[in-house]
């Protein structure tokens, strides 16, 4: 398995461009089951979680192509010859249950694996299939798998109220409800701008879609949908995550393409805590404004909160931070696998329940260090570029699943970093 050095080496300066979103893509990918005509994707990650969403739909039927070298994706399914995702592609990514609610509303049947827990947490699914039941489809859960039947004449318009604020189940619902007989309305919506870039691409494929962004969602379901090409927007984690290197170092980097109202939250914890943050006609540049960083307390929460996915990275910001920092995680409930790794560089962190406190010191050292799942694993990247002497990332294929040319990022604004071939 590869690793991945990073040694510390001062102040960062120059650009780094920010690719298109993975949490967008993997749901934008299976909108191409909604229609025979051919959806194609711009802008597209290239990530081996986008490659596990091209083995699934081609294991579904539909033709899949990577073309620009797989900034575009070009996808078209006719006819689907499959509608059973099987437990061998599912597990490897849990977005994989976002084929089930596309299926079922345009061919009626469908057959997914369910996808199991994963290291930050349990990950129920349960949202998803009642969102489904609410659109008349019989489930039945047996051999790991979920059977989805939708009633005859296809699936029908209703209310689905989330008791909790799931980004995968608003997703499934949204893209189900586009091809439901007459109206749905999604009450306690996720708000994430990859739910307001599927409906935007789901409308240019003919869905009649309002309210996408705030907490209730109202859809008007069509026969059909036809093909579109769509954008996909900006990765505001990846963005986030290349915020905090010259916060973390110092220096100044430009990231292109990012822009802040799609991190409203995590700048306005980074101007807590000293790091200046402007927009640009290109993107937006960072600069860390003292010496050192400020602590600053951070709850995770549903969009526009700070996102649950920069938390890791986050505490790699406030580990070297004057004063104690308090990080509430409130999505996942096993999401401080970092914490002992950090410390292992020589952090100080106390980690009970759901919050982590932090105890900024004045440097950390490096060491050899695991990544546990892909946010954890560019948090001790992170804090490596900080860090004093050499730190080697063990497991990076997590890092695989959500960044592209990590290496070749960093190194181009100065970082000593490298991949290791095992
Ligand atoms: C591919 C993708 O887009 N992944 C993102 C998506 O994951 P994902 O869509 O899986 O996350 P959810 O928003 O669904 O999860 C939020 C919370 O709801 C719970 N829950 C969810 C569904 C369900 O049926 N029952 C249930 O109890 C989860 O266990 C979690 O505690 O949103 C998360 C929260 O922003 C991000 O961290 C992930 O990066
Ligand atoms: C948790 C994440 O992804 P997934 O939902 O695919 O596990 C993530 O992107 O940080």
């Amino acid at each position: 398995m590869d690793s991945i050095v990073v040694t510390g080496n001062g102040p960062l300066s120059g650009q780094i461009p920010i690719a298109g979103a993975k949490n967008a893509c993997l749901t934008l990918m299976p909108a191409t089951l909604l229609t025979e005509e051919p959806l194609t994707l711009l802008n597209a990650p290239r990530l081996s979680d986008i490659r596990t969403m091209t083995e699934l739909l081609s294991s579904l039927g539909a033709e899949v192509s990577a073309l620009n070298d797989g900034r575009v994706i070009a996808m078209s399914s006719h006819a689907l010859d499959n509608h059973r995702a099987d437990y061998d592609i599912v597990r490897k990514m849990r977005a994989s249950i976002l084929v089930l609610g596309p299926m079922l509303a345009r061919d009626g049947y469908a057959e997914v694996s369910l996808p199991g827990g994963c290291a930050i947490g349990a990950r129920p699914v349960d949202l998803h299939l009642k969102a489904l039941e609410a659109l008349g489809a019989e489930l039945d859960l047996r051999d790991g798998y979920v059977f989805a039947k939708a009633p005859k004449g296809g699936l029908r318009g209703g209310r689905v109220r989330f008791p909790l604020v799931s980004v995968g189940a608003t997703e499934n619902a949204l893209m189900a409800a586009t091809l439901a007989r007459g109206t749905t309305v999604i009450e306690n919506a996720a708000r994430e701008p990859e739910i307001v870039d599927l409906a935007r691409c789901l409308r240019a494929m003919g869905a009649q879609i309002e309210g996408e962004g705030t907490s209730t969602i109202t859809i008007e379901g069509a026969e059909r949908l036809g093909g579109a090409t769509h954008k996909v927007v900006t990765d505001r984690i990846e963005l986030g995550t290349y915020m905090l290197a010259p916060a973390i170092c110092g220096g100044e980097v430009e990231c292109l393409g990012g822009r802040i109202d799609l991190l409203q939250s995590f700048c306005e914890r980074l101007d807590a805590a000293g790091v200046s943050v402007e927009e640009t006609q290109t993107g937006l540049k960072v600069a860390r404004r003292g010496n050192r960083i400020q602590a600053v307390d951070v709850t995770t929460e549903p969009y526009p909160g700070f996102p649950t996915d920069l938390q890791a990275q986050m505490m790699a910001l406030l580990c070297t931070a004057e004063g104690t920092s308090v990080l509430e995680e409130k999505i996942f409930e096993n999401r401080f696998m970092h914490a002992p790794e950090l410390m292992r560089m020589g952090a100080s962190i106390e980690v009970s329940g759901g919050t982590a406190k932090v105890n900024g010191v004045p440097a950390l050292k490096g060491a050899p260090v695991m990544a546990t799942d892909l946010r954890a694993s560019v948090s001790l990247i992170l804090a490596g570029l900080a860090a004093e002497g050499e730190t080697v990332v063990n497991r990076v294929y997590h890092l695989d699943r959500g960044y592209e040319h990590v290496v070749e990022k960093l190194a181009g604004v100065g970082a000593k970093i490298e991949r290791v071939a095992a």
